[in-house]
């Protein structure tokens, strides 16, 4: 378990605030935060990672004490193994992808580790390339890979993906989602985008002003619980169209257009751009030949 007990002044435009925040986490989980700009999400991934120091609180891992300011305890954050990958990512440019992530990895890593993340965030053309060579979405691949280097515990993720378009964001969740499960890891997410987080979390955090207003599942979260469906996808609603008593929602998911035929009700309060959840109870499946040629 992570306990996180944190109290830290935050100074803000708006006037200073409080990040007070109470929180267990169970390890292994996927993690999410939510919130408006500026409500401390990063300042709560920092806490964590050892990079700010709260005035007050008590952050431990499995009964390991990381800090603790009654006791005046402050783990480095070299030694709390933990993996960060910021917005902007922060290769070092003077090294090739490979160096970058041969120069993150510790003393006595198993021998193929570099490899091994190499195969799996598909660097192999690009490894011997210098960051201000690659794209968005290649150096995203790239700090990712260096992150894990290190064989983190917890990785946290702030927001690595917001400068990606929608295809790139959902191939790089696909690695993200699989190097969590694939390390074991307990990662801690910040992300704006309800589709991302409905798709990847176990829990969400949602904060505002520094305070934890709502925690759990993504569908306790963010649906109030509303759906039981089988079967749910997450997508962005592209339009509505009035047909005499339905209307039809055209919702982009992934990169197929679907359409659900809706009550007038049930769309009531949507508009195109709207992240969406589509749920249904049962379907009637059809199955097809696939023609190859
Ligand atoms: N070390 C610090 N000391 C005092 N205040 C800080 C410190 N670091 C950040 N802040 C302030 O805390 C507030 C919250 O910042 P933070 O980056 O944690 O928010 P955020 O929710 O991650 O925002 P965004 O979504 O825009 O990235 C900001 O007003 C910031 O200026």
């Amino acid at each position: 378990m992570i306990e996180i007990r944190v109290r830290k002044i935050l100074e803000a435009r708006g006037g200073d605030f409080t990040l007070d925040v109470d929180l267990e986490l169970q390890e292994g989980e996927f993690i999410t935060l939510y919130g408006p700009s500026g409500s401390g999400k990063t300042s709560l991934l920092r806490s964590l990672a050892g990079l700010l120091t709260p005035d007050k609180g008590r952050i431990s891992k499995g009964g390991k004490v990381w800090f603790d300011s009654k006791e005046r305890v402050h783990m480095p954050p070299q030694k709390r193994n933990v993996g960060y990958v910021f917005q902007e990512n922060a290769l070092f440019p003077n090294m090739t992808v490979r160096g970058n992530l041969q120069f993150a990895q510790k003393k006595g890593a198993p021998p193929g580790l570099i490899e091994e993340l190499i195969v799996d965030m598909d660097l192999h053309d690009l490894q011997d390339r210098y960051p201000d060579t690659l794209s968005g979405g290649q150096k995203q691949r790239a700090s990712l890979a260096r992150a894990l280097a290190q064989q983190p515990d917890i990785l946290l993720l702030d927001e690595p993906l917001a400068a990606l378009d929608g295809v790139m964001r959902l191939k790089l969740q696909e690695y993200i989602l699989s190097s969590h499960r694939k390390f074991k890891l307990t990662t801690l997410m910040v992300s704006h985008d309800l589709a991302e987080i409905i798709k990847l979390s176990d829990t969400t955090i949602l904060l505002d002003k520094g305070r934890i207003s709502k925690m759990g599942t993504p569908q306790q979260v963010f649906m109030g619980n509303k759906l039981s469906g089988k079967f749910q996808f997450t997508g962005t609603l592209l339009e509505l169209e009035v047909q005499s008593v339905i209307t039809v929602a055209s919702v982009l998911i992934g990169n197929q257009i679907v359409k659900v035929a809706a009550h007038p009700t049930e769309v009531e309060g949507l508009s195109p751009g709207d992240k969406v959840v589509v749920a249904s109870k049962a379907f009637n499946p059809v199955i097809y030949k696939i023609e190859e040629k």
